[in-house]
């Protein structure tokens, strides 16, 4: 599926998903207790990838009235009949790896072509740290993966600018060992407040882990709470694109987002961003909205260790803006999906902008007035698809991006959401 956004003004009200990201760690979370009921989850490509890990290691998960009813395999996943498709899901495969190291037999996960490009190595030689067993079968420390157990716990080391989800996993696993696992970071933390986000979900299942001098502690011989209803609070990565389309094509009275709460989010930055850039944004905590009218943008510095997410939305508000805006700490966004850092910088290139890519910062020459319609390609990536649908809401003319399809990992609805906000836009077969 394709689709081709003509520019357009945006206004009105919308709701952002669920947290893509609060909805795994629910579902696993729930997978290692009895049971729990996970409220108002994201139903997405991607969450599905975990459910069924949930299933696979003998659980049972199952939609009623919007909810997600989850038995769990009470901290002992049996070995799963099949290997597990992890799909598109870093954050499925991270988190289910090390939930297979408990097992007393192999499990083996695999998924789609990004999936399997992706780095597993340092999560890997963490369970082998631990006792485990865990190859990549390749020897390249790519999915596909065989992994197994059971592991007892102990300390591992471990780099921490590859990807934090390493850390939530081993966190969520370690809580069920008999000893607990002593997490050494070898480098400094990127991405962080997605283990914010770990620490207060275990949190509300009565687990307790913490962070340390050199890294994070969680104690072993502990049991995951039932918890009826977990309740998953609104995904502010998700929201960056329609906060970034209020800023930049917002009609008379903006665009008002909702379910925006306070929470561990690190994305939730991006309300911060826009206005450093200049934007007239407002946040109503108490009520969960952020209010969003256009305005000129200016270009700004942005260190995204934190909001590796956020890349493509602020390169897309870059592009916009006037003046330079700098990404700046961005090295761990070329892991993703797609090396994102690349493919801003070559679609924006598409469509006029001027950006100068280094290693670790991307730097967009903004201009409004740079942007032109053009076909750009959507790398298979929910990110990148979404964000160039916001570049071409000020494009000239129209702007066909590819692989419109691939919105359904994290945001699925996204496009009627835009239509609904009034962009002039067509999905249609290639
Ligand atoms: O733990 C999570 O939910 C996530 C962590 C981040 O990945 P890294 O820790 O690999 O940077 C983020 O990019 C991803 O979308 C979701
Ligand atoms: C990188 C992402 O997710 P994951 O790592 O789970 O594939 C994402 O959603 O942008």
């Amino acid at each position: 599926m394709d689709v081709d956004i003509t520019r357009s003004r945006v206004g009105g009200r919308a709701r952002a998903p669920p947290s893509k990201s609060y909805t795994h760690r629910a579902i696993l979370a729930a997978g290692y207790s009895d049971g729990a009921v996970v409220a108002d989850p994201l139903v997405s490509a991607d969450t599905r990838a975990t459910m069924r890990a949930v299933e696979a290691f003998g659980g049972t998960v199952d939609r009623t009235d919007g909810d997600l009813d989850v038995t769990g395999f009470a901290g002992r996943p049996g070995v799963p009949d099949d290997v597990i498709d992890c799909a598109n899901s870093g954050t499925t495969t991270r988190l289910v790896t090390a939930c297979a190291a408990l097992g007393d037999g192999l499990t083996v996960l695999t998924g789609d072509d990004s999936l399997r490009s992706r780095p597993q190595g340092p999560l890997l030689d963490a369970v082998e740290q631990l006792g485990g067993r865990a190859e990549s079968t390749r020897g390249n420390g790519q999915a596909p993966l065989v992994v197994g157990g059971p592991i007892a716990g102990g300390t591992v080391s471990i780099p921490g600018d590859v990807s934090s989800q390493y850390i939530t996993a081993l966190l969520m696993a370690g809580a069920v060992t008999d000893d607990g696992i002593d997490i050494d970071l070898e480098t400094e933390l990127k991405s962080a407040p997605y283990v914010d986000i770990t620490l207060e979900v275990l949190d509300a299942f009565g687990i307790e882990a913490a962070e340390t001098t050199t890294g994070y502690r969680v104690p072993g011989g502990q049991r995951y709470e039932r918890v009826d209803p977990y309740p998953v609070p609104g995904d502010f990565s998700s929201m960056s694109y329609l906060l970034a389309a209020g800023a930049v094509a917002g009609a008379e009275g903006g665009v008002v987002v909702e379910g925006a709460y306070p929470s561990a989010q690190g994305d939730s930055a991006i309300v911060d961003v826009l206005e450093r850039m200049g934007a007239d944004i407002s946040w109503d905590r108490e009520a969960g909205e952020i209010t969003v009218r256009r305005s000129d943008l200016t270009g700004v510095e942005v260190d995204v260790g934190d909001t590796p997410d956020l890349l493509p939305t602020i390169a897309v508000l870059g592009a916009v803006a006037d003046g330079d805006t700098r990404i700046v700490n961005c090295e761990h966004v070329r892991l993703k999906e797609t090396d994102r850092v690349r493919a801003m910088a070559t679609e924006l290139e598409t469509l006029g902008a001027a950006v100068t890519e280094e290693e670790d910062t991307l730097t967009i020459h903004g201009g409004e007035s740079d942007l032109r319609g053009a076909t750009v390609a959507g790398h298979d990536d929910h990110r990148i698809v979404m964000s160039l649908a916001i570049a071409g809401l000020v494009a000239e003319g129209t702007t066909a991006v590819a692989g419109a399809d691939h919105v359904d990992v994290s945001f699925p609805g996204f496009f009627d959401v835009l239509y609904d906000l009034g962009a002039e836009l067509d999905e249609h077969e290639r």
